[in-house]
């Protein structure tokens, strides 16, 4: 079966023109609305009740289903018992098991052809190519987002979405970024044939019936997701995780907010709520609506005084937001409330302040390396409701990964990798996939905020930057000005990391943490942070961190997570104004020697630790000036490409 085009908006009618296009069905769809149904007829709807959804909304499942071919529609509520449901379900199945030792926490094992984001399949779809990408230099391959044509997503979807969902079940998931109805926040709907992200979407966002009041006659963004291993199913599927590696497509439609994943059931992949919507397409809400969808933490600093400040940071992926969210601060008096540990919708009020809300309402933490040492608070929230992917199980019904060894009861307790296969502590190869994730309600989290939840959200006085260098880049410096801060972000590198395909060690570009998740034209996205400064604002200042700077033995040189604080209590003194504590160096103000507390650390080589090399820099200068000519190329702003050649000419005194 075929979709009319004439009634309804498929994928097809995309590009030109789009928007009059949506109009036109958008209104014909009242005359056709008795046709839909005669089409849907053939799908039963299993749960919910399809004639009270708005209008749009109905349209979009029919729609969606008549190409998709389920079995049966269910219509989430979001419910416990709706969950319970689906976890007995999967449980029986073998997709999910329980892990005993816990209240409410379970284990699954992906295919492991499936284990993180891929870059490489990531598409935004724009019917202007430079509304996507920059205009990178001849021959060069823009690294931050990939732009397909509409006739090409046209293509690519015809030979996978009929008939996608054969033999499976269609979810309906609605669901709200931000407190439901609040200013800052959006609606979404997500249809998945795969029971694993409803139960994932439900921690990670907030899905419940009263999505469907706010919503009303408004729009919302369309998210399309299947697993792509229609029944029958000719492969074999590996852990009851179907999955479609060979075939796998996240492609985002953003003038018609529209996303479409294909083939991958990871939650970077499949959570659509997440980087899908609330970064990529989101960036682009934002940037017709004057605010900022950012990769970004947001933490509550009350300090020994009492005072509180909130601080966003951008790392990253798998460089330590979470972390940082979640400090429990090692200096006495301190204390650290988490308001998000991922994304930052951020937006500036009538008092100048720049206000920013956690969009989520669940953390889907990197496992490895969290342990109740590096981060107790992350452990304390997913105690329960939780889903661990691709960790290992102990004999006890324990979750296990790397980082635990020292807090494992039984220490030669049989133990069974992400992989199934048996091993124990101190066998070589590791037990947990370097990626692996726990996906936990933040309102489990001892330290959540107590306004973690306002629509308005918090303000934000600080915006830090960080990632992982091992070499040449100092603990701690403060930016020049909002246009340098804005420069240092879109110099931003790190090490790669397990979250997404890329092996090995090297140091790739990230600018402003954003690489994997931008929505738009870089050069206009480095614009649109310049024009949100004016004189009534109170532009936060803009810091750039590094807790992974090694010594010649490869050891990191700071001790990092709860200590972390320190460096915090410096950013905040330099809010507070207090200048003699900094001295001013070619790329920015570090802290003057001593003026970061130190008290009760081991040694600290201080001045490895905050040290400029000349010669680091300079080649790094002309690094940078490679990587944004040849990737901004004319779409650099103007007063980027100022901040480039100063800081270049400052660098040269060193
Ligand atoms: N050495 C050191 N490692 C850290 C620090 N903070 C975090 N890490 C490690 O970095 C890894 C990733 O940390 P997370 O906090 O999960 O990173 P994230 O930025 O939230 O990652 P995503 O969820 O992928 O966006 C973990 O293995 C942590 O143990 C730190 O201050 N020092
Ligand atoms: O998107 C994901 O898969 C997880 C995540 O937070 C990131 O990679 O930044
Ligand atoms: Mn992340």
């Amino acid at each position: 079966m075929s979709v009319d085009p004439n009634l309804l908006t498929p994928y097809k009618n995309t590009g030109a023109a789009n928007a009059s296009l949506r109009q036109i069905s958008e209104d014909a769809f009242y005359v056709v609305n008795e046709v839909v149904m005669k089409r849907l007829g053939h799908v039963p709807i299993l749960k919910g009740d399809f004639h009270l959804l708005p209008a749009k909304v109905q349209r979009f499942i029919a729609e969606k289903a008549e190409l998709m071919r389920p079995r049966g529609i269910f219509i989430c509520d979001g419910s416990q018992h709706e969950a319970d449901e689906l976890i007995d379900k999967l449980i029986e199945r073998g997709m999910l098991s329980k892990l005993e030792a816990y209240e409410n926490n379970y284990i699954c094992r992906t295919d492991p052809k499936d284990v993180a984001r891929v870059e490489s399949k990531t598409w935004m779809v724009t019917k202007n190519k430079y509304d996507t990408v920059t205009h990178t230099k001849e021959g060069v391959e823009p690294i931050m987002g990939h732009w397909l044509a509409p006739e090409d997503l046209a293509t690519e979807l015809d030979s996978r979405f009929p008939g996608c969902m054969a033999g499976r079940i269609m979810y309906v998931i609605p669901f709200s970024m931000g407190p439901v109805g609040g200013p800052l926040s959006k609606i979404g709907i997500q249809l998945t044939d795969s029971n694993y992200v409803v139960l994932s979407m439900r921690i990670m966002t907030r899905v419940n019936n009263d999505v469907w009041d706010a919503l009303g006659n408004q729009d919302f963004v369309r998210c399309i997701h299947s697993v792509g291993l229609p029944r029958p199913v000719k492969q074999r599927v590996i852990n009851h995780w179907p999955c479609n590696p060979e075939r796998v497509l996240i492609a985002h439609r953003p003038p018609e907010r529209e996303i479409w994943s294909f083939g991958s059931g990871y939650g970077g992949n499949s959570l659509l709520g997440k980087k899908c919507f609330a970064l990529r397409i989101a960036s682009n809400i934002a940037k017709d609506e004057g605010w900022m969808a950012e990769h970004m933490l947001i933490m509550g600093v009350t300090r020994p005084c009492g005072r509180e400040h909130f601080i966003a940071a951008a790392f990253p992926s798998a460089c330590g937001k979470t972390n940082l969210a979640m400090l429990e601060p090692t200096l006495p008096g301190w204390k650290v409330r988490c308001v998000g540990d991922d994304i930052a919708w951020m937006k500036f009020g009538e008092d100048g302040r720049l206000y920013a809300i956690n969009p989520e309402a669940g953390f889907f933490g990197v496992a490895p390396g969290t342990s109740n040492k590096t981060n107790p608070m992350a452990v304390a929230t997913f105690q329960k409701n939780s889903i661990f992917t691709n960790v290992a199980e102990t004999a006890n019904g324990e979750y296990f990964w790397e980082g635990l060894e020292d807090e494992i009861a039984d220490k030669n307790v049989d133990i069974t990798t992400w992989l199934g296969e048996k091993w124990h502590i101190g066998e070589p190869g590791v037990a947990a996939h370097p990626n692996s994730r726990f996906a936990a309600p933040a309102n489990q989290c001892p330290i959540i905020h107590p306004d973690w939840e306002s629509p308005q959200g918090v303000p934000i006085e600080a915006i830090i930057f960080g990632g992982r260098r091992p070499q040449g880049v100092p603990l701690i410096y403060e930016t020049n000005s909002w246009e340098h801060g804005v420069f240092t972000g879109s110099c931003l590198k790190s090490e790669a990391t397990a979250a997404a395909e890329f092996t090995g060690k090297t140091v790739m570009h990230d600018p402003m943490a954003m690489r994997p998740f931008m929505g738009y034209n870089f050069g206009k996205y480095l614009q649109h942070w310049l024009d949100l400064k004016t004189d009534s604002r109170k532009m936060p200042k803009i810091y750039h961190v590094n807790w992974f700077r090694k010594d010649s033995n490869n050891k990191f040189l700071w001790p990092g997570f709860g200590d972390n604080i320190r460096v915090i209590d410096w950013i905040i003194r330099r809010l507070d104004g207090e200048q003699e504590i900094g001295v001013e160096t070619p790329i920015g103000t570090v802290p003057a020697k001593g003026s970061i507390n130190l008290e009760g650390l081991g040694e600290v080589n201080w001045d490895e630790l905050m040290s400029v090399p000349a010669d680091y820099w300079k080649q790094d200068a002309q690094e940078i000036r490679k990587f944004l000519d040849e990737q901004v190329g004319e779409d650099l702003p103007e007063p980027v490409r100022a901040e480039m050649d100063a800081q270049e000419k400052r660098v040269q005194t060193l």
